[in-house]
């Protein structure tokens, strides 16, 4: 498994963390940025996660930002990619069972870094469950076919 990861500089401290995590478990990744806390915009680093995963290169994504929420509405925006903000175990599991999210955004002003790290363990050890979900994303794609021209 091989997982991208960016951040803004309000999501750096606890990207780090995941690394960590991520490191210990033997799990690959690629650091896309930001690289230290001065202040940066945080859809360079979503959009460039939201490209590595779309492309196929990465098997998902992790972003990080104050909320959460800049960054994963950013990552949107790139065809094929589902970006989950999460915030808690349960919705990190169902995420990636139902929608099949291929990037989870987290706040590191919201999430505490040992909850991250649940919430990074219940994403990355769940299975997208098909039948009835892949309808439905597939009637996301085709929302997205009629938009993104
Ligand atoms: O985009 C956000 C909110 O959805 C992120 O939390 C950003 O990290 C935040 O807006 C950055 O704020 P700052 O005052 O520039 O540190």
């Amino acid at each position: 498994m091989k997982i991208a990861l960016g951040c803004d500089h309000g999501g750096y401290n606890l990207k780090k963390v995941i690394m960590e995590h991520l490191e210990k478990k033997g799990i690959d990744y690629k650091d896309f940025g930001c690289y230290d806390t001065s202040s940066c915009d945080y859809p360079d680093y979503g959009l460039s996660v939201a490209e590595a995963v779309a492309s196929g290169e990465f098997d998902c994504g992790i972003i990080v930002c104050g909320t959460g929420i800049g960054i994963s509405i950013a990552a949107n925006k790139v065809p094929g990619i589902r970006a989950a903000h999460v915030t808690d175990t349960f919705s990190a599991r169902a995420t990636k069972q139902h929608n099949n999210a291929n990037i989870i955004a987290l706040g590191e002003r919201v999430t505490g870094p040992g909850l991250a790290i649940d919430i990074v363990d219940a994403y990355l050890s769940a299975s997208f469950e098909g039948g009835r979900h892949q309808n439905r994303i597939d009637k996301i794609s085709e929302i997205e076919k009629k938009y993104c021209k």
